[in-house]
């Protein structure tokens, strides 16, 4: 019988990472998660312990900032390449780096209706992310979204599924549609305007919720991801996941009371996971870009 290493990869999982632009009066803010994972030659250190190769995950962590304080950090693409770039370019066994940066957003605290020069709070669980992954020469960005939750009151039907013996739920044409969109996208290149492609892709599937009048949770998966890739050349696929927040309607007749699509019992869980991808057949191969990411 032969042991051999299989594939692996090591890095700093989760730096914490706040930076303040001080140039003026008005402070700027880039609160980022970043984890580094790297690649290649490093048999060595798992078969004998010899760690010639082995790029201190600490040395990953304090690269992390001292890139934040020699350039602006940027769009969390850019940044995510820089790092990236790096490490394979300067460390000879390290062949290649997958770089995650989540983004937590900050608004500015109103004072008078103004908005405050340098006091923040807390935008909403939302965080932008992005997944980098350097191999050799070549890059590959997959750029998401976690955490919008969007909902709508009606424009929501369900009705016409199979009902075998055990199937209890009421057809329904009017109800309330709920989710927390976790959404993924490969990019076609890396020479692409990061934050106008964030902001247009957010809008597109927003509107698309709100607009189409939906007979299934997948039904408005794909016109999101649709959607997307219809206005975004640069995108060469989406996935999305989609949690059906179910909203129950309430039993008031034990109250005498009637419910018009009015009084709701919001559960938690257990609830519907829709997840999909949409795709163009005209794109880019997506090469590593999902390697090792989970597939929603
Ligand atoms: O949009 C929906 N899709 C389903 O697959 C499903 N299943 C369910 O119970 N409710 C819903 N809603």
């Amino acid at each position: 019988m032969a042991i051999t290493l299989g594939p692996n990869q090591y890095g700093k999982a989760e730096v914490r990472l706040v930076t303040v632009n001080r140039t003026g009066p008005v402070h700027e803010i880039k609160d980022l998660t970043v984890s580094t994972s790297l690649r290649g030659d490093l048999a060595a250190t798992h078969l004998t312990g010899d760690n010639a190769g082995v790029l201190a995950t600490d040395t990953q962590k304090n690269t992390v900032y001292a890139f934040a304080k020699e350039s602006p950090v940027g769009e969390i693409e850019d940044f995510a390449l820089r790092l990236g770039r790096h490490f394979v370019r300067e460390h000879g066994n390290i062949t290649g780096a997958r770089v995650l940066v989540d983004e937590h957003a900050w608004d500015r605290i109103a004072v008078d209706g103004k908005p405050h020069e340098h006091s923040f709070s807390r935008a909403s669980d939302e965080k932008r992310s992005t997944a980098v992954t350097v191999d050799g020469e070549r890059a590959w960005v997959v750029s998401g979204l976690r955490d919008l939750v969007v909902l709508k009151s009606t424009g929501s039907e369900f009705h016409g599924f199979p009902h075998d013996k055990y199937t209890t739920l009421a057809e329904t044409d009017d109800r309330i549609l709920a989710t927390a969109v976790t959404a993924r996208w490969r990019y076609q290149g890396t020479d692409v305007d990061w934050s106008k492609s964030f902001t247009e892709v957010r809008r597109l599937m927003l509107e698309k919720f709100a607009t189409l009048h939906s007979y299934s949770l997948q039904q408005t998966l794909y016109a999101m991801g649709e959607a997307v890739l219809r206005e975004r050349p640069e995108v060469a696929e989406i996935r999305l996941s989609l949690p059906n927040r179910h909203h129950f309607l309430v039993d008031l007749t034990p109250f005498g009371l009637s419910n018009d699509n009015e009084v709701f019992y919001a559960a938690d869980r257990p609830y519907g996971l829709i997840e999909g991808t949409v795709l163009r057949d005209d794109a880019e191969e997506a090469g590593l870009a999902w390697h090792t990411l989970p597939t929603f």
